[in-house]
């Protein structure tokens, strides 16, 4: 890794009620360099006991945390957005150590991360609730909001920042108290957070950082009767199971899972732009998200224009280091995911897609993939139903409008999805007919703290980010005033 300019950063100790601690058991989970295989350091491989006790942390914080005026919480709150936004460079080399992906990324990301500490410090202070017209003359009805109370998250490894931030500035700004369990590939990101968190005066136990074994620690969170809602985001099996186990004790719960975004070209679209939005959308953070192109459906006409175009910016595409200059594709996660990849090109090859450039484990070795384009792609491949989460692009043919939603609708998931056309009445009916939370029009990128993101069937439930975000952190408590 470069060396940091505030080496305090890099912690091997859990984040508990305000001080740093290291396992139980001193046991401990190595985390380690996805393009080298390096070892960067350890980090505390705690339980149940540990998490209980950073949830009664959480539960003693909260009263006090729940009673500071918003416009303070929300200056703790920006002043960790400022010490994030100084340290953004220390925190992207951490990311790109532990996660793998390009620095410039990182960089992004850390921005990004940040967003959602600025944004809810400012939404901290419009938690509005309602007055609402009484039917009887001596009585006054009223909402309030009130935080949901103590909350736990869990966070998965292809956004080791933002996916922290999008649930605790949400929860901070609220007045709830959370505690973080961040993915074991990068639990550094997330417990450089937290020592940022410490200086800008978020007090102890309000938020705690705790690494370790997930399915431990998942029980921990998920039978506490003091936890009030648990956030997730990961896989649609992960999530599924979390959500099993917080019925006992009828949790709240947001979750932000799978997807499988069509990406559909018509064939009015301005194809140099649709092309450029595939690469944006397919492979950042080298196709490892879940609001990824998956499936990209492209007009019949314009079919072999589109491929050649997309071909020549794919061939364009730079593996390697993320610490390299100019790298555009990092390494995938681990091996495990490098032979899904493979399995899936194998799985589609052999039912006639054909792979138009890349297709194989990079030259570099380790778990570089080649920026992959596969054409000829049909509903009864794999990639059609699962996510790939790499960097694959494959191209599917479509006839007419009515046919190619049918398409883009057939999968259980319902994340993100994409167009490309410029006429104004398909525009409105494609965006209205797809099956979705988060739709792009004319762009390959949607994410921003300022809108909605989240997903529907099994991608998920709640929202995170913009006003709606904060409200999946409070309660809504009605009033009825009456003798009046
Ligand atoms: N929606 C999204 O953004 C993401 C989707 N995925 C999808 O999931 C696939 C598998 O990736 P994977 O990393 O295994 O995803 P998981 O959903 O298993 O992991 C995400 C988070 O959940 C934790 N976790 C795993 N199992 C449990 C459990 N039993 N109880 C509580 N927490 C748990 C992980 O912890 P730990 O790391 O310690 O095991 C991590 O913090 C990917 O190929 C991709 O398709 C993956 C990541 C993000
Ligand atoms: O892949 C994910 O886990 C979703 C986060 C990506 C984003 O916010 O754009």
């Amino acid at each position: 890794m470069k060396k940091l300019h505030a080496p305090h950063l890099l912690r091997s100790e859990c984040y508990i009620d305000g001080s740093w601690q290291q396992s139980d058991s001193g046991s401990t989970i190595a985390v380690t360099n996805p393009s080298t295989q390096s070892l960067i350091g350890h980090v505390p491989s705690m339980e149940k006991a540990e998490a209980n006790r950073a949830i009664e942390a959480a539960y003693r914080a909260l009263p006090s945390w729940r009673d500071t005026p918003a416009q303070d919480r929300a200056t703790i709150l920006r002043r960790w957005f400022n010490l994030i936004i100084g340290h953004q460079d220390d925190l992207a080399s951490i990311m790109t150590a532990e996660q793998g992906k390009p620095l410039a990324e990182s960089k992004t990301e850390i921005t990004y991360a940040a967003s959602f500490i600025e944004w809810f410090a400012e939404q901290a202070k419009r938690t509005y609730g309602d007055t609402i017209p009484s039917k009887s003359k001596g009585s006054r009805l009223i909402t309030i909001k009130q935080p949901v109370g103590v909350c736990a998250a869990i966070t998965p490894w292809n956004f080791p920042a933002a996916m922290i931030t999008r649930k605790a500035g949400a929860a901070l700004a609220a007045g709830c108290t959370m505690v973080v369990k961040p993915a074991s590939q990068t639990p550094l990101s997330a417990l450089a957070l937290a020592v940022l968190a410490e200086e800008a005066g978020v007090p102890d136990g309000v938020l705690s950082v705790i690494t370790g074994d997930s399915s431990e620690i998942g029980k921990a969170f998920t039978s506490s009767q003091l936890v009030r809602k648990l956030t997730f985001t990961g896989s649609t099996k992960t999530g599924a199971a979390l959500m099993r186990d917080c019925a006992n004790t009828i949790k709240k719960v947001s979750l932000e899972l799978g997807g499988n975004a069509p990406f559909i070209v018509f064939d009015d679209a301005d194809l140099e732009a649709a092309a450029e939005g595939v690469i944006q959308s397919k492979f950042r953070n080298t196709g490892q998200t879940c609001v990824c192109a998956n499936r990209i459906f492209i007009h019949d006409t314009i079919y072999e224009k589109f491929t050649h175009l997309l071909a020549a910016k794919i061939a364009e595409l730079k593996v390697g280091d993320g610490f390299e200059p100019d790298i555009t594709q990092g390494p995938l996660i681990n091996i495990e995911a490098v032979e899904k990849v493979e399995s899936l090109l194998a799985d589609a090859t052999s039912k006639g897609a054909t792979i138009a450039v890349g297709g194989r484990r990079h030259a570099k070795g380790g778990t570089f993939f080649e920026p992959t384009l596969l054409t000829e792609a049909t509903s009864d491949m794999q990639l059609a139903q699962d996510e790939i989460f790499g960097p694959v692009a494959p191209l599917f043919r479509f006839q007419n409008e009515a046919e190619v939603i049918a398409m883009a609708n057939d999968t259980e998931y319902g994340l993100a999805a994409y167009f490309y056309s410029r006429d104004i009445g398909r525009i409105w009916r494609t965006a209205e007919a797809l099956e979705c939370g988060m739709v792009g029009i004319n762009t390959g990128i949607i994410s921003t703290e300022t809108a909605p993101f989240g997903g529907i069937k099994q991608s998920g439930i709640g929202r995170e980010g913009s006003h709606e975000g904060i409200e999946e952190y409070l309660e809504s408590k009605y009033l009825n005033l009456s003798g009046l």
